[in-house]
């Protein structure tokens, strides 16, 4: 992307100067008191307010407020196009942020580069959505939407910290099925080709803890065998053969997508955490290192693609326990799986073309706007799975191109250019949503609460 506006007209932007406001904000998730949270809040009820939007806040968990903002179209029959983002970020890590000087929370313009905490993940969605309506508003010279579905916007938090008290408990309300939705837009990743990366489904999310309890023990100084530990780093070795052919498939998957887009094919399976051992005297490091310890503990961060059935990840756990050479001794450790996290299902969109809300989207994007749509499947969590629980369309969609993933990293940014190619993309992109016709994909959903 050629850049050929200094970083003094960027400054002086309106739309970057509310990011750049945005960012400022410390809505970092788990910070509390949520002072935060609430300052966002009222920042975002600002702009829709200049906007003539009609705002609501929902706050299912106290102090964790939703945003909820309508754009009324003209025919009340139709359901919604709902435009999701979260306003919470990950914390930084402040001396690592070299380009801000040391504050992840005072942003800044270098080099057509708006820099801080929060610019891809996923503030600046935020900000774009907002600003493209502002967009719209303007060329009509109108703040009276022409389109016939309403436009609602949501603003919640604790997503990064897996949004059982953002989205999770909003999906729950009375405030959320008034939305009465037809389909979702939410966050996608910023990518580092020229198409705009856009996620149909996501990985299943498995936190679990593999116990092996109940070995033998006796004295450091002998050949014990088939003990707990062992029995553990078996599993674990069994468990890492699996990844590295995973990761061999994830290799030779080519180019077609950014590295994150790509690993949303293959299965990844990382060790956590990892814990054995019999407490001792502090001499010899807190451990009784001379007796076999009975039980033996490893964490796992499992993330399942929707093309592995859940049953067969099942299988294979199972499998990874057995040791052939042990297979009829009585004093095997058993094993214990705790799942901390177990999404029960995959929950994809459909990104064909007798989908209404991909072709439209698509449409807009690749054929209005001229650049490329890449569809993958989104290698973390979002809240786009509690959404898609409830039998909705959602893409998840952040048109950032030509960038780096810098999504929980340091010194995060966004282009200022690309910044604004995104307001104009979903200016376009809300235009053709808003006015799509009633369709057999938007009146069978009742968008009920669900347990997902
Ligand atoms: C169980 S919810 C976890 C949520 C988190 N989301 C992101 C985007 O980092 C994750 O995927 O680890
Ligand atoms: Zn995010
Ligand atoms: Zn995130």
């Amino acid at each position: 992307m050629s850049v050929t506006t200094s970083d003094a007209d960027f400054q002086a932007d309106p739309r970057i100067a509310n990011l750049a406001a945005f960012l400022a904000i410390r809505t970092v998730s788990g910070e509390g008191p949520a002072g935060s949270y609430a300052e966002a809040v009222a920042f975002l009820s600002g702009i829709c307010a200049e906007l003539g939007l009609t705002t609501s806040v929902s706050e299912p968990v106290a102090n964790k407020p939703i945003l909820i903002a309508r754009w009324p179209g003209t025919d009340p029959n139709l359901r919604a196009i709902l435009l999701n983002s979260h306003y919470d970020v990950v914390p930084a890590f402040p001396e690592k942020w070299t380009e801000t000087g040391g504050d992840p929370f005072r942003p800044l313009i270098k080099e057509g580069r708006l820099y801080g905490r929060g610019a891809q993940d996923m503030k600046s969605v935020c900000i774009q959505y907002l600003e493209a309506i502002r967009a719209i508003q303007r060329a009509r010279k109108s703040q009276v939407s022409p389109f016939p579905r309403d436009v609602v916007l949501t603003f919640v938090p604790d997503e990064e910290v897996g949004g059982a008290e953002g989205m999770g408990a909003f999906m729950q309300t009375p405030d959320f099925r008034a939305l009465r939705l037809a389909m979702a837009l939410d966050e996608g990743l910023a990518s580092e080709t020229n198409s705009f990366d856009v996620f149909y489904g996501e990985r299943a999310v498995w936190w679990l803890t593999v116990r092996a309890r109940d070995g033998p023990t006796g004295h450091g100084s002998r050949f014990v065998n088939n003990t707990a530990t062992e029995r553990l780093i078996n599993f674990i070795n069994n468990a890492f053969a699996f990844r590295a052919q995973q990761e061999e498939k994830f290799h030779a998957g080519g180019c077609k997508h950014s590295v994150a887009a790509a690993l949303g094919d293959v299965l990844t399976l990382n060790l956590t955490m990892l814990k054995s051992g019999v407490p001792g005297p502090a001499p010899m490091g807190g451990y009784a290192l001379n007796v076999i310890p009975m039980e033996a503990e490893a964490g796992f961060d499992v993330r399942i693609p929707p093309a592995i059935p859940m049953a067969e990840v099942e299988a294979l756990l199972q499998r990874w326990t057995e040791m052939e050479r042990y297979a009829e001794r009585a004093d095997s450790p058993t094993f214990e799986f705790n799942f901390h996290v177990k999404t029960p299902e995959h929950y994809v969109s459909q990104a064909s073309e007798d989908n209404v809300w991909w072709r439209t989207l698509r449409q807009s994007v690749e054929v209005d706007h001229g650049v490329p749509l890449a569809p993958a499947v989104f290698p973390a969590a979002t809240d786009g799975r509690y959404l898609r629980s409830l039998g909705l369309d959602v893409f998840g969609f952040s048109p950032i191109r030509n960038t780096p993933v810098r999504l929980h990293d340091h010194n995060e940014f966004v282009f200022c250019q690309g910044f604004l190619e995104g307001v104009a993309c979903y200016e376009g992109v809300i235009a053709a949503l808003a006015p799509v016709p009633a369709n057999e994909r938007d009146t069978h959903q009742d968008n009920a609460p669900s347990t997902a």
